[in-house]
C-alpha cells in the first residue's frame, strides 16, 4: 500500500512522517525530492536557482520521481510493504502546475496542472491514500521560514488552489487534516486516517 503525505511548505509533513516511523517500524519511509541520489541533488540545485527554467525544473523533479519509483517504490510494493512517502507526485501537480501557470505565456499550456498530470500518466503509480495537511499559505511560509523560492505566501496560495483541485478530482484518495492544530492532534488525525485504510 502506498501512502503519501502532501501539503504546503511548513504544513508539518516531515514532523508527522518522522513520528509515524515509531508507530510503523516495518514500513518503508521515503521522500521526494530524494536525498540519496544524484537526481535529487539536481533537484536541490534547481530549488536554489531563482531563475531556473520552469519546464526544465518540472522534468528534473519528474526524473527524480521516475528513478525513485524504480529504485524504492516498486520493489517495496512488490514485497507487499507499506510505503509512506513525504511528498510524491501531487507535489509536482500542485507546485509545478502553479509555476508553469505563472510562466504560461512562455509555454502556451492551456492547463498547466493537467499537463503535469499527463506527463506522469504513462509511468507513475497513483497512491492508495494521500493525507493532505492543510493550512493557510501565510502560516506555511512563516513556519517554513521562507528559505527558498517556493516558501512565499502568494506562490503557496496558488499551490493550495491546485491541491484543492486535486482533492475535488479524487475525494476518495485524499484525506484532509487540519494542520493548524497542535502537532499531537495532527499526528493522531493522520494515524486515524491511516488505520482506517490499512488492511486488517
Ligand atoms: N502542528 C504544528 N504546529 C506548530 N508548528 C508545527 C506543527 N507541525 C510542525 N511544526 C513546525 O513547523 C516547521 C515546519 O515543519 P515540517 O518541517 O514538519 O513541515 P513540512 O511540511 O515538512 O515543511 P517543508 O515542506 O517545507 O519541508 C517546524 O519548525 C515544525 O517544528
Ligand atoms: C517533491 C516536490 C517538491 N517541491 C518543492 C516543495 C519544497 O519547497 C521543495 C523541497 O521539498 P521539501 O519537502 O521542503 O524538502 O520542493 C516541488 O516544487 N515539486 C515537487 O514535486
Amino acid at each position: 500500500m502506498l501512502v503519501t503525505l502532501e501539503g504546503l511548505d511548513g504544513s508539518g509533513k516531515t514532523t508527522v512522517w518522522e513520528a509515524l516511523q515509531e508507530r510503523y517500524p516495518d514500513a518503508v519511509f521515503t521522500r521526494e525530492p530524494t536525498n540519496d541520489s544524484w537526481y535529487g541533488e539536481a533537484v536541490y540545485r534547481s530549488i536554489e536557482d531563482d531563475d531556473a527554467d520552469s519546464l526544465a525544473e518540472l522534468f528534473l523533479y519528474t526524473a527524480d520521481h521516475a528513478a525513485h519509483l524504480e529504485r524504492v517504490i516498486k520493489p517495496a510494493l512488490e514485497r507487499g510493504d507499506l510505503v509512506i512517502s513525504d511528498r510524491y507526485s501531487d507535489s509536482r501537480f500542485a507546485y509545478q502546475g502553479a509555476t508553469l501557470e505563472r510562466a504560461d505565456s512562455e509555454y502556451g499550456l492551456d492547463d498547466p496542472l493537467q499537463y503535469v498530470v499527463d506527463v506522469h500518466e504513462p509511468f507513475s503509480i497513483t497512491p492508495d491514500l494521500t493525507i493532505y495537511l492543510d493550512l493557510e499559505p501565510e502560516r506555511g511560509a512563516e513556519r517554513a521560514g521562507a528559505t527558498n523560492k517556493f516558501e512565499h505566501a502568494d506562490y503557496l496560495a496558488d499551490v493550495r488552489a491546485n491541491y484543492e483541485r486535486l482533492r475535488e478530482r479524487e475525494p476518495e484518495r485524499f484525506v484532509r487534516v487540519d494542520a493548524t492544530q497542535e502537532s499531537g492532534a495532527v499526528l493522531e488525525a493522520v494515524a486515524d486516517a491511516l488505520a482506517a485504510r490499512l488492511p486488517e
